[in-house]
């Protein structure tokens, strides 16, 4: 609640519009009242022609009118506050989630995040579009109106002083309910679109061992769950209106009473007076029933802003980058790894005390079994995990200490399965280089060092056919011919390669290792290897065993000093470690 409530008070200038427009609005409903009751005490009691109340319709007329755009104007204000407040809520989670990509693309939950990004911020609407103004403008019309009566009758003034409260008095004890039930509803939408996602993602899979129809029932119970914490939500909003109704009602029906019998029992009230409060009376009620009922949309609006919060606290590990220059470099800077550890939390793998240091333009293999922490210790070197203690070194200095995009300029990251964006083959390159023009020349350079350019002239729009989701599949092999000609586009002075450990086809084999080979010649080049070639030829392998670097030197080296290489090789390769 108080984050909304510090957001719409920093829209002053509107706050400000909303006060003024309920103020015209509350006048204009007395001046409306009065106006009427003016009419009819000439037409029915005075019995004059209807030309002596010309001058009164012609006014009455116009304050309709004026009321009707005043009350068109503070909607539009609050839809516009609305909108500010959604771009502000979906501004804060996108850097949330991009300050540090890797870490939190890996907790996957992407059906979550965009349930959160869309749909939860779109419940932070009715709050800002409904709740606030409505609520200025019942406070501010609520008084203008109870003055009003209470200059006419004292009396009915004094009965809606004591009946008003029970709104706002039951709007308090509802909403607490109501908040609860909300947060509920949006737990169970964000873990709905989680699991359709998940299912939706691993549908050969499920297909392939045929659980097809147990997903399906699991997405159906998690629909059935939404649905029964969307009604709910819905029981409080019926049973809600029910209430304010009969409280408006009642208030409306002891003031009917009250005006009746001093009208006609006791004789002590005027027509006029008692004909405008009856007119005020409705009116009055009404503001605060709609205030009622915006409250109740407001609170879906506090647990949505309270879902994003929570996402928001929770601490990724957040890398803040220094503003050295890298740029002026020629060639690749030495890299090292001081003292490196890394956790993924208590309990979790961890990477212990690396230390090592590659030369300008070497070739560096990072080898250990399945699971000992070569993708991690990749990750590290990127920048992009912060490790726990040591650091990483570029010419001698804390990597953090650069600045993050002149880092990554000089460097491309190949992993084992390429993410490919929905877009055409060229747009997929280009974006190893944003914001640069790029030539058709260069472009058509990579394309052909790749070996794609049999793929693209077989197809008929070319480097212009559209691939990823929505768009033509790839293979394997095709994936990493698209990332070895972002590569070759971006000529990086680092190469981090996650070599693939499925095996590719032999065409896209044999690329990849020309194309290593090429780039190695401009770039050090630190690959998590699995082939043997790869291992061989590389100055110096870092053998990891459990997240600790057990070995570190030339194969032979390795060969002769560290069993335990030699037995894992064997196990890999077949015996054909030697
Ligand atoms: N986000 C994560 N949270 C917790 N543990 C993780 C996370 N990512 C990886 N791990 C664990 O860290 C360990 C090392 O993973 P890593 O991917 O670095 O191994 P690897 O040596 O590259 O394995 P492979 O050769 O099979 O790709 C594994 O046990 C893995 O389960």
């Amino acid at each position: 609640m108080k984050q909304l409530k510090d957001i719409a008070k920093k829209q002053k200038k509107d706050t400000y519009s909303l006060s003024f427009t309920a103020f015209v609005i509350g006048a204009m409903t007395v001046t409306q009242a009065l106006l009427i009751v003016s009419i009819v005490m000439l037409i029915f009691l005075e019995e004059k022609p209807f030309s002596d109340v010309i001058s009164q319709l012609a006014a009455l007329l116009v304050v309709f009118i004026v009321r009707g755009i005043f009350s068109y104007i503070h909607g539009k204000i609050g839809i516009g506050m609305a909108s500010k407040a959604k771009k502000q809520f979906r501004e804060s989670l996108l850097t949330h989630y991009s300050h540090n990509p890797i870490q939190t693309s890996i907790k996957g939950q992407s059906g979550k995040r965009v349930t959160l990004v869309t749909d939860v911020v779109d419940e932070i609407d009715p709050y800002f579009s409904k709740y606030y103004p409505q609520r200025i403008l019942s406070s501010i019309a609520a008084l203008i109106l109870l003055a009003a009566v209470f200059w006419q009758n004292w009396l009915s003034g004094l009965i809606m002083l004591v009946t008003a409260p029970l709104i706002p008095i039951f709007m308090i004890i509802i909403g607490k309910k109501t908040e609860k039930k909300a947060l509920q509803q949006l737990d169970n939408l964000t873990a709905l679109a989680g699991k359709f996602l998940d299912s939706l993602q691993g549908l050969i899979t499920l297909k392939l061992f045929g659980k097809g129809r147990e997903e399906a029932a699991a997405i159906k119970q998690s629909s059935v769950d939404y649905r029964t914490a969307t009604m709910d939500v819905l029981k409080f909003a019926f049973l809600s209106s029910l209430v304010l109704e009969l409280i408006s009602m009642l208030g409306i029906a002891l003031i009917a009473l009250e005006v009746g019998l001093r009208l006609v029992v006791y004789q002590n009230i005027s027509f006029f007076a008692a004909f405008f409060v009856l007119a005020i009376a409705p009116e009055f009620y009404k503001t605060l029933k709609d205030v009622g009922s915006a409250f109740h949309a407001g609170k879906g609006s506090i647990a949505a802003a309270k879902k994003i919060v929570e996402e928001l606290a929770e601490s990724d590990q957040t890398i803040t980058w220094g503003n050295e220059r890298l740029s002026q470099i020629a060639g690749p800077p030495s890299i090292g790894l001081n003292n490196l550890s890394f956790t993924y939390g208590e309990d979790h793998f961890s990477l212990q005390g690396i230390q090592a240091t590659f030369e300008p333009y070497s070739q560096i293999a990072i080898v250990g079994a399945s699971g000992s922490g070569k993708t991690s210790l990749l990750h590290l070197i990127a920048g992009m995990y912060a490790p726990s203690t040591g650091e990483v070194l570029i010419n001698k200095q804390s990597l953090f200490t650069y600045d993050e995009g002149e880092w990554f300029d000089k460097l491309i990251y190949i992993s084992q399965d390429p993410y490919i964006f929905s877009g055409t083959i060229k747009d997929n390159i280009l974006i190893a280089c944003p914001g640069k023009n790029i030539s058709e020349e260069a472009l058509n350079y990579a394309i052909e060092k790749a070996g794609l350019t049999e793929l693209i002239d077989q197809l008929e729009d070319g480097a212009n056919t559209v691939i990823g989701e929505g768009g033509r599949g790839l293979s394997g092999g095709e994936k990493q011919r698209i990332a070895l000609a972002r590569a070759f586009l971006k000529r990086p002075s680092i190469i981090l390669f996650d070599e693939p450990t499925v095996g590719l086809d032999l065409y896209t084999e044999s690329i990849l290792q020309q194309s290593i080979q090429e780039l190695a010649q401009n770039a050090t080049i630190i690959t998590v290897a699995h082939r043997l070639h790869t291992i061989k030829q590389a100055d110096c392998i870092l053998y990891l065993e459990k997240g600790t670097l057990i070995g570190k030197g030339t194969h032979e080296e390795l060969m002769e000093n560290t069993e335990d290489y030699l037995t894992m090789l064997k196990e890999q390769q077949g015996g054909m470690a030697g």
